[in-house]
């Protein structure tokens, strides 16, 4: 008898990555002169949680078979009383399964851009320095076809266009070393795949927090979603960001063609050279030219670029327009300045 739907779903959804990561590993050291590199070292970046104790499950069933080393991360954020002794909890399940190395890492959480980026920002800095640290070629998350939906409604409430509604990228960070293999997978099937296989988890007492805006919106807003357009509507938010994803790429590469065309012989944007774009591609090449300038691109929203916008397509001799990060954006002669001070 074969292993149990939800079992062998998550075991799928890893095998596929790390076979990915093998090809990647083969054609980087394949032209290298001497003896054979050591076989790659993924780890898996474990809460403890149903999700990423599934991914953990599977990484230990898969990688021997691919001759895949393989080991774990758990970070404890120190934001709750008892946070280091399940850490160590974490740490010992990891083990038990087979993994080597295994870390617990303790972060201190800063307040910029409020509790839950913080808590963010400490991880995966945390996470970056494990993977550095060890040589490993990647690091798997365990977010959810379910995680996706709710960062396309928090992107979709931002009302920042489709970028923000492109959710979580299957492959990310640097070198593409973030992979998600469950983003298609539903956070059902992950819990269910840990009950079949004994496997303990720990619910964190932040997801179930209405404090937490991702939280209200798990328990309340895809729920009531659910209600008035039916069970379809996760996979449907899913399916947005992978669409969304692709257009954002694709005006982005327009917005990159098109820029070198609005430009003078000194570099400066030209105003009727940018009137005449599409808003989409126009308004990505003035974002694009303030960041250039020093303007923080997390404090930098629509509604600011759509005010630099208003200096090309509804000109009527307004001042300059200030940016986070002391740009400064004016029209001068026909030209667009976006400088510093
Ligand atoms: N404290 C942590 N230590 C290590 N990795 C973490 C930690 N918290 C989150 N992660 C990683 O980030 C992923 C997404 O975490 P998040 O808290 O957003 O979702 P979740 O649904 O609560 O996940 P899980 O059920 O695995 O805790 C996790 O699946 C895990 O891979």
């Amino acid at each position: 008898m074969g292993p149990h739907p939800a079992v062998a779903a998550i075991r799928l959804a890893v095998r596929r990555v790390l076979h990915d990561l093998l090809t990647e590993h083969h054609r980087t050291t394949a032209a290298l002169p001497h003896e054979p590199p050591p076989p790659p070292l993924v780890l898996v970046a474990c809460s403890g949680g149903a999700d990423s104790m599934a991914l953990a499950s599977a990484l230990a069933f898969e990688s021997p078979k691919l001759g895949i080393r393989a080991g774990g991360v758990t970070v404890d954020h120190g934001l709750q009383p008892g946070s280091d002794v399940r850490a160590a909890e974490v740490v010992l399940r990891l083990r038990e399964l087979g993994l080597d190395p295994v870390d617990s890492v303790t972060v201190t959480v800063g307040r910029a851009g409020g509790p839950e980026a913080a808590a963010r920002d400490a991880r995966y800095t945390a996470l970056d320095t494990a993977a550095e640290r060890h040589g490993a070629a990647a690091v798997l998350l365990g977010h959810t076809r379910d995680d996706q939906a709710e960062t396309v409604l928090l992107g979709l409430a931002r009302g920042s266009g489709i970028r923000s509604l492109s959710g979580m990228a299957a492959v990310s960070g640097a070198g593409g070393r973030y992979r998600r293999p469950f983003l298609e997978l539903d956070r059902q099937t992950a819990r269910k795949a840990c009950m079949v296989q004994s496997l303990p988890v720990w619910d964190d007492p932040h997801n179930a927090d209405p404090a937490y805006t991702r939280s209200r919106l798990r328990h309340e807003g895809l729920p009531a979603l659910e209600k008035a357009l039916g069970k379809g509507v996760v996979e449907a938010l899913a399916r947005t960001a992978q669409l969304s994803r692709d257009d954002a790429d694709a005006l982005d590469a327009w917005a990159t063609q098109a820029e070198a065309s609005v430009r003078d012989a000194a570099g400066l944007l030209e105003c009727a050279k940018l009137y005449a774009l599409p808003p989409a591609v126009r308004r990505r090449i003035l974002r694009r030219a303030a960041i250039a300038a020093g303007a923080p691109a997390g404090s930098l929203f629509a509604r600011h670029i759509e005010e630099v916008d208003r200096l090309i397509t509804g000109w009527r001799g307004q001042g300059a327009i200030n940016l986070p990060g002391k740009v400064v954006a004016r029209r001068q002669g026909g030209r667009l300045v976006i400088r510093q001070g």
